[in-house]
């Protein structure tokens, strides 16, 4: 019997593979194609790929739309390699950091008609790897031995609500603002990060329970940056905790709204440039907002929590708990002080995400 990975341990593999730079293998029908992530893409593997066959670019509409490339295929664009071109041309497409000195890429022509799937599978493992969302495709007809290869089209999107946990460990840790907790740590089987559950006192199961999804932010939660208010809202939260003698805070790694710490910095340093913090994501080619919430809805029901009294401000963190099985009985607002460096990013959350701030 030969030892076949599972689409989880494929996924694991494959995001690792983009982030060194190799490519990665996906099948659609007849069709199969070489996917490589643009930002890890080395002059040397641009060649080989090249003697593979005729590569062309998938990018993020989003990102087409900043290039001003167009867009035939809904939510993303496809752009053929000129023979001329090389690595630098292609990161210049992926990469916004040089959009303003370099503002003029095209003109650009946009490939037409024809499947796209595989196209968008490979933005979507580049987006879970945490890299720009931008890939260089190659059609083939080789078979390549040793790339690790989807067989099938992966279906990422809707992998991450399937996707199991495990945990790993769980013990006591007093905090300075709760008092006593336990700190759980589980473990998805795909290879993602690992997210955190912080139990204060000993919540009923029985009862809505004071909870707070809490995404990371390095910035704010550990340097105590002033441009956000994350900082502030996981001390509010823990403490309210405390007062209440319980909660469940789920700290979730998914920093950066989803798109991870190195593109969070990304979308700072054009912010650094005047765009604000929804024009910044798009301009990398992300939506406002990549999280996926089924995680935190997962997390909760495991913990044994079917109903909450929900610390946001967000709606759609109510929307997406409930849509996914748990019971918001309670929005409690989690204002914390605003400052000359933040003020500007709440009001935006507020005009442009529906904050309630
Ligand atoms: N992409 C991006 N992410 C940011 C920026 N500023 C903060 N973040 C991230 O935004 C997320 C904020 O998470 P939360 O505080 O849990 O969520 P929220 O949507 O603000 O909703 P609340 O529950 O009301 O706080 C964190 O992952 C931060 O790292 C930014 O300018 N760009
Ligand atoms: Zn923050």
């Amino acid at each position: 019997m030969p030892l076949i990975p599972t689409l989880s341990e494929t996924l694991a593999r494959a995001r690792a593979d983009l982030r060194v730079g190799l490519p990665v293998v996906i099948r659609d029908g007849e069709q199969t194609a070489l996917v490589a992530a643009i930002e890890t893409l080395s002059p040397a593997r641009l060649a080989e790929l090249r003697a593979q066959g005729a590569p062309h670019v998938a990018l993020t509409a989003r990102r087409a739309e900043t290039l001003k490339a167009r867009v035939y295929d809904g939510d993303l664009a496809r752009l053929p390699l000129p023979p001329d071109q090389g690595a630098d041309w292609l990161r210049g497409l992926a990469d916004p950091a040089g959009d303003l000195a370099n503002p003029m890429k095209g003109p650009l022509f946009a490939m037409r008609g024809g499947a796209t799937d595989i196209e968008r599978a490979g933005i979507a493992l580049a987006k879970s790897a945490h890299l720009l969302p931008a890939v260089l495709v190659v059609p083939t007809t080789q078979d390549l031995p040793g790339l690790t290869r989807f067989d099938a089209l992966p279906a990422i999107a809707s992998l991450a609500a399937e996707t199991a946990m495990a945990e790993v460990a769980a013990a006591r840790v007093p905090l300075a603002l709760a008092g006593q907790s336990r700190l759980h740590i589980y473990r998805p089987d795909d290879g993602e990060a690992e997210h955190y559950a912080v139990e204060i006192g000993q919540p009923a199961r029985d009862k809505p329970v004071l909870a707070r999804l809490h995404s990371a932010c390095f910035t704010g939660d550990v340097l105590g940056s002033l441009k956000c208010d994350c900082g502030p809202q996981l001390h509010e939260a823990l403490r309210m905790m405390g007062e209440n003698g319980a909660g469940v805070l789920l700290y979730l790694n998914q920093e950066g709204r989803g798109i991870g710490l190195a593109n969070k910095m990304r979308a700072y340093s054009l912010q650094d440039q005047g765009y604000d913090t929804v024009e910044a994501n798009h301009r990398l080619g992300f939506e406002d907002d990549e999280r996926d919430f089924r995680i935190g809805a997962a997390l909760l029901r495991r913990l044994g929590f079917g109903q909450v009294r929900l610390l946001t401000n967000n709606p759609r963190k109510v929307q997406m708990l409930e849509n996914h099985g748990i019971g918001v009985t309670e929005r409690v607002p989690l204002i914390t002080p605003r400052n000359r460096f933040n003020t500007g990013y709440l009001d935006i959350k507020a005009e442009k995400s529906g904050h309630l701030l």
